[in-house]
């Protein structure tokens, strides 16, 4: 807490308070607080930017502004009193309040109502310790009301999510962890009957606990906690497409992105390296390198810009009414004889297939550069098996900048449905990072079934491993 104060009230307009020996202006940016030392000369300038203001109030006896103070890349819960001497309830006091209350929230709702899924088991187990010191005290600052779970066991979440009767009285739904969780969450919602109208309206937002965290870069643009934690009090309102991804019986509701091959190995075959952090990843790319494995597929992809009507040769599909309940499959399933209007190809040396809707499939790795997340559209890149380790790695070297589309051996399409049928029986395929069963599947995007928070305007982009 910063040195209180005395000061009496001497408003000259209403974006300047002047208050004994201290000016506050509210200018473009941000509040300025300075110290009025000599007649025209001021000196001892505070400036806090809109964004980083959390809340402000005026009671009778004083002006506390509560603030995200930045040292060393990381935000602080901090504030600032000053006395006003019985005359915090005046009118033009309590206006001034109101106005930096306004521009410190601009189209973002104030005082947000939080429902916070903590999983202690997180990346490398840090999650708990970072939500308690980096984003509790800048929630509590900003007046948020939290409702927060501690994640006992796998499914917690979403067994969580489905019996809330309260759920869509919250803001946000927050996933303090990797991006399992955020599919948990969005699963366990998809099972209820107004999954529909809860994915539509309650936002599902990550901070970053977890070894990936694809939600909060492509959303934040941030791995820093402290940062990602701001960004959900002031974040505005983003609707995202879903995907649904059927296999068998069984529906499920994607996010992020499908893995077949290459990439969903190194992956999910390193798991027991949990110890290596991120670095299990280039292990598995390392031993995979010399003898990439071969997926061979038939894939069969339907793009809504070549072919106008989707529904025209599939007679079983329902238009995809904003229902209560979860969108009807407008392609049917996987189990569905594909629709004429759809394209296949064989593809018998498949290395890697990879399909996604952000940017960012983990913190580095801008895998679908050009993807938005609110298109109706999937991308798709696939590389053949036979690509050799020299361009591997020059593929692998490009991925992060998101040059790797401009290479001969990368192959990218956005498309609004697709089915991958693998020819071999065993294999590594997963559905936003989470091991899903080997067997065909199909996908077809939801425009705009999903909805999160993203980074109010001014926001800074960081992606360094601070907090
Ligand atoms: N208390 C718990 N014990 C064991 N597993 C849990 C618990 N809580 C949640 N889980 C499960 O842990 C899985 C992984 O969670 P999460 O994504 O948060 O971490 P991560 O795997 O470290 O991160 P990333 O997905 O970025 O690699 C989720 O599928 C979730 O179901």
């Amino acid at each position: 807490m910063q040195k209180t104060k005395y000061v009496t009230e001497q408003a000259v307009c209403q974006t300047t308070l002047h208050v004994e020996s201290t000016i506050l202006e509210l200018d473009e940016n941000g509040l300025t607080i300075m110290q009025r030392q000599k007649r025209f000369a001021c000196q001892n300038s505070l400036e806090i930017r809109y964004l980083h203001v959390l809340w402000a109030e005026a009671t009778k006896e004083q002006l506390t502004i509560h603030y995200a103070a930045e040292r060393h890349k990381t935000l602080n819960a901090t504030r600032k009193v000053f006395q006003l001497l019985d005359q915090g309830t005046s009118p033009r006091i309590q206006a001034w309040v109101q106005l930096l209350l306004d521009r410190a929230y601009g189209d973002s709702k104030a005082r947000k109502n939080l429902k916070i899924y903590l999983n202690p088991f997180s990346g490398k187990g840090s999650a708990v310790k970072l939500y308690y010191r980096y984003a509790e005290p800048l929630f509590k600052a900003a007046r948020c009301q939290i409702d927060l779970h501690e994640t006992s066991h796998s499914g917690h979440a979403s067994q969580l999510v489905r019996e809330d009767r309260n759920i869509d009285a919250c803001d946000a739904i927050v996933c303090c962890s990797g991006d399992g969780l955020p599919y948990e969450v969005i699963n366990g919602i998809a099972l209820r009957d107004d999954a529909g109208h809860i994915l539509r309206n309650v936002p599902v937002v990550q901070l970053p606990g977890g070894s990936g965290n694809a939600m909060c870069v492509n959303m934040f643009k941030t791995t820093s906690f402290s940062h990602a934690a701001l960004y959900t009090i002031k974040g505005i309102r983003q609707p995202i497409d879903l995907m649904s991804v059927t296999q068998g019986d069984k529906r499920y509701i994607s996010f992020l992105s499908q893995s077949v091959g290459l990439l969903a190995e190194c992956d999910l075959d390193t798991e027991n390296m949990r110890f290596l952090g991120g670095k299990r990843f280039a292990v598995g790319f390392l031993q995979r390198l010399f003898s990439p494995p071969v997926y061979g597929c038939e894939l069969a992809v339907y793009n809504s810009t070549s072919q106008p009507d989707p529904y025209a040769d599939h007679p079983g599909c329902q238009t995809n009414e904003q229902s209560r309940g979860l969108p009807h499959l407008q392609f049917g399933s996987v189990n569905d004889i594909l629709p004429d209007s759809w394209k296949r190809e064989h593809h018998p040396t498949l290395g890697i297939f990879f399909a996604g809707q952000f940017p960012f499939v983990d913190a580095i790795s801008k895998v679908f550069p050009d993807a938005r997340p609110d298109d109706g559209l999937v991308d798709i890149i696939m590389v053949d098996s036979g690509i050799g380790a020299w361009k591997l790695v020059q593929l692998f070297k490009r991925v992060p900048e998101g040059n790797h589309l401009a290479m001969r051996e990368v192959h990218h399409r956005k498309v609004a449905a697709y089915r991958v049928t693998p020819v071999r029986t065993r294999g590594a395929f997963s559905i936003d990072g989470e091991r899903s069963s080997f067997q065909p599947f199909q996908v077809e995007v939801h425009p705009q079934l999903g909805m999160t928070l993203v980074t109010p305007v001014g926001a800074e982009e960081h992606r360094l491993g601070h907090n």
